[in-house]
């Protein structure tokens, strides 16, 4: 048989989805992009429909096929990547997922994140996971289902209701859903629930009492690029035929691969809903003293699993959604940029965007955001402008922990997503760090990371040096500014940032 000319890539995110088809140069061939409804039914919860999350994907995957006449015959394997910490649970039985979708982002389980702190156990999940305890992580979302949601503790513990992240969800209605649909998920998308230690890579059940979930609605754990494939699509799916699926890699783990950061010391900064930086540091497991977290960056086939350092900011490109939506001082994100070109420098207004607590490398679910320094003076064009600098100065706050952590300093910064076309913003971005800022040719670094995983399950492609060949940087910003401005704007960032700090109460549990 004629080798398959391509690889498809699932990539299940926040506000969309998208079914993306590379060539052996990594190039994209086609996609096909779905949004999905975001559910905010209270301050601080965020929600998502499974069922309709199933539905884009099967949508994306038909609609890209058809526009490029590819079937399931062109495609030597296909990937999974997708929005990590999301938790789904469903009836094994009928496929009905038991409750939406909790988001990463919600912050419904403050008070569960709270108590862990007490006696011991956040340290043990720090030390024994990775992970500081925090609304964020997949643990508690599961644990608030289980005790708030009719029937799910019963269902969990007769074996009938299962958890998954969106990969696990997305692979399990690929493979048959009630009909013989895998279970599984892999080591970068397990990392992210507080229930898997990072050494063994498999699930604790010290961890696992912790949340009260029982180890029976678990997936499987597995290597990120399969050594025999996770399963094959259902014919009767939306591929129309067998593929095997042999990649899975949480979003952020993915754009580190699709950037190819596979030395120890090489570093991506990706711009999307959030900001998510991750430095390779080999097979070494890092612990960060300094707010980072720790998590496996990618395991290809039966080689070690490769870890990372990741710097985790929740809001970044949605303070931008945030002055279109709700501000409307802007009609589209990318108007964004000529709006805050308008003036020379921020006008001394600092925004700290803290809209669910602060991730990295503060960890305060009790900050929430603030828009400090307004004089009479101020504009509309100096708030985008403090929107573009907080993305950045989040950026640097992540950098200097990873410096304080790995004794590594960057000599440039990889970066990638949507915010990313904001020219101003990465121009913005090196100016405050001080190092140059690099974008590929490629941005959807994510979704070809994924295809990576895949393709090289199958010997589409053969190492990961094949695929350093791959990458191409298409446009390099230079810092322009000197180091006393550099070094007063930062310090103005941190005055700002504690301004935020303990603004809500945290409930007791
Ligand atoms: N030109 C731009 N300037 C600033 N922000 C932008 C621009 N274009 C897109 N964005 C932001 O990028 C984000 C979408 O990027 P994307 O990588 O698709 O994110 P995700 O994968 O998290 O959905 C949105 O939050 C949007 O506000
Ligand atoms: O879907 P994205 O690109 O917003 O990424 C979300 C992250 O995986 C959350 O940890």
């Amino acid at each position: 048989m004629a080798q398959a000319r391509f690889v498809g890539a699932i990539d299940q995110g926040t506000t969309s989805t998208r079914f993306m088809v590379f060539d052996h140069s990594g190039s994209e061939v086609v996609r096909h992009q779905l949004e999905h409804t975001q559910i905010l039914p209270r301050a601080g919860w965020v929600e998502h429909n499974p069922i309709e999350i199933w539905e884009r994907t099967s949508a994306v995957v038909q609609t890209a096929l058809a526009k490029a006449r590819l079937g399931a015959h062109d495609l030597a394997a296909v990937g999974i990547t997708n929005q990590r910490e999301t938790t789904i649970v469903w009836d094994r039985r009928t496929g009905r997922p038991l409750s939406s979708a909790i988001v990463w982002q919600d912050t419904r389980t403050d008070a569960i994140a709270a108590a862990l702190e007490r006696d011991g156990r956040g340290d043990v999940i720090r030390h024994r996971a990775g992970l500081p305890p925090a609304t964020y992580f997949s643990g508690g979302k599961l644990q608030w289902i289980l005790e708030n949601v009719p029937g799910a503790r019963e269902a969990a513990e007769r074996g009938d209701a299962l958890f998954g992240t969106p990969d696990t969800w997305v692979l399990w209605n690929l493979t048959g859903g009630p009909d013989g649909g895998v279970h599984v998920t892999d080591v970068t998308n397990a990392s992210r629930t507080m229930l898997m230690d990072l050494e063994t890579l498999d699930w604790d059940d010290e961890l696992l009492g912790f949340f009260g979930v029982p180890r029976a609605m678990l997936p499987q754990i597995r290597e990120s690029s399969a050594t025999t494939p996770y399963g094959l699509t259902r014919a009767n799916g939306p591929f129309g035929g067998e593929v095997p699926i042999t990649g899975i890699l949480g979003d952020q783990q993915a754009a580190t691969v699709g950037q190819v950061c596979f030395a120890p010391g090489e570093a991506k900064n990706t711009y999307g809903t959030g900001n998510f930086m991750l430095l390779n540091t080999g097979t070494e497991i890092v612990r960060s003293t300094s707010g980072l977290l720790t998590t496996p960056a990618y395991q290809l086939g039966d080689q070690p699993c490769v870890y990372a350092l990741e710097g985790s900011i929740a809001v970044t490109g949605s303070a931008v959604q945030w002055l279109r939506d709700q501000l409307g001082i802007i009609s589209g994100a990318a108007e964004s940029e000529a709006l805050a070109r308008q003036v020379d420098d921020n006008g001394g207004v600092y925004f700290v965007p803290a809209f669910s607590g602060l991730f990295a490398p503060h960890w305060r679910s009790d900050a929430r955001g603030a828009i400090v320094g307004l004089s009479r003076y101020n504009t509309n064009a100096h708030v985008a402008r403090a929107t573009l600098e907080a993305i950045c100065y989040q950026s640097r706050d992540v950098i200097e922990a990873m410096a304080a952590d790995s004794g590594v300093a960057l000599e440039v910064l990889k970066v990638d997503g949507g915010v990313t076309l904001n020219g101003l913003c990465m121009q913005i971005q090196a100016d405050v760090l001080g190092v140059p800022v690099s974008r590929p040719v490629v941005p959807e670094t994510t979704a070809l990371g994924a295809a990576y995983a895949a393709g090289l399950s199958v010997g589409y492609w053969h190492d990961t040096d094949e695929l350093r060949q791959n990458w191409r940087e298409d446009t390099r910003w230079e810092p322009q500014w000197d180091e006393e401005r550099r070094a007063a704007g930062y310090a103005q960032w941190h005055k700002a940032v504690q301004r935020t700090l303990g603004w809500v109460e945290v409930a007791e549990r």
